[in-house]
């Protein structure tokens, strides 16, 4: 909680910066900067906080999972990009921190190469959104804000 309102943080790694501008028969036409714009916008008619962070480097992510540890985050929302496919340092990190998540995809990773098939965080989310394009955002961020619970934790 953050000035008495249920906060959300929205993370997207790398790449996703181009959402929107590259491969819009993938992940359709809307750019991140849209999403953001709708997340805020969403935020607002809940009564909510709704951050938003996005990065190339995975240390800036570790970090940035890290701060929200005492931050008054009481959910994570993350695209990990192509982390999900390879990154134990930030499913450490997550776990790390103890808040709960929800893993997110623009596109079905499930129809598409097996590769993509794996995540590291699936078997840890409570709960994952695939293939909604970028309107799973809005769903994820809705989700957090009516059924994550308030988390006290600030140290
Ligand atoms: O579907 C998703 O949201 C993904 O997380 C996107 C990742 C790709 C992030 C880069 O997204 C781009 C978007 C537009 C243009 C270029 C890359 C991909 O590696 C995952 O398997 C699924």
């Amino acid at each position: 909680m953050r000035g008495g309102k249920k906060t959300v943080l929205v993370i997207n790694g790398p790449n996703l910066n181009l959402l929107g501008l590259r491969e819009p028969h993938i992940y359709g036409h809307e750019t991140l900067k849209d999403v953001e714009n709708n997340s805020v916008k969403l935020g607002q008619q809940l009564d909510a906080e709704v951050d938003f962070f996005q990065t190339n480097w995975e240390g800036a992510c570790v970090d940035r999972i890290q701060e929200a540890r005492t931050d008054g985050t009481d959910g994570i929302v993350i695209n990990p990009g192509g982390w999900t496919h390879t990154s134990v340092a930030i499913r450490d990190a997550l776990l790390g921190v103890s808040i709960p998540f929800i893993e997110l995809h623009v596109s079905n990773i499930h129809a598409r190469e097996e590769w993509r098939h794996h995540s590291y965080f699936s078997d840890k989310a409570k709960a994952i959104i695939v293939g909604c394009g970028a309107s799973g955002y809005e769903y994820a961020i809705d989700h957090v804000v009516k059924k994550f619970p308030e988390r006290s934790e600030r140290s």
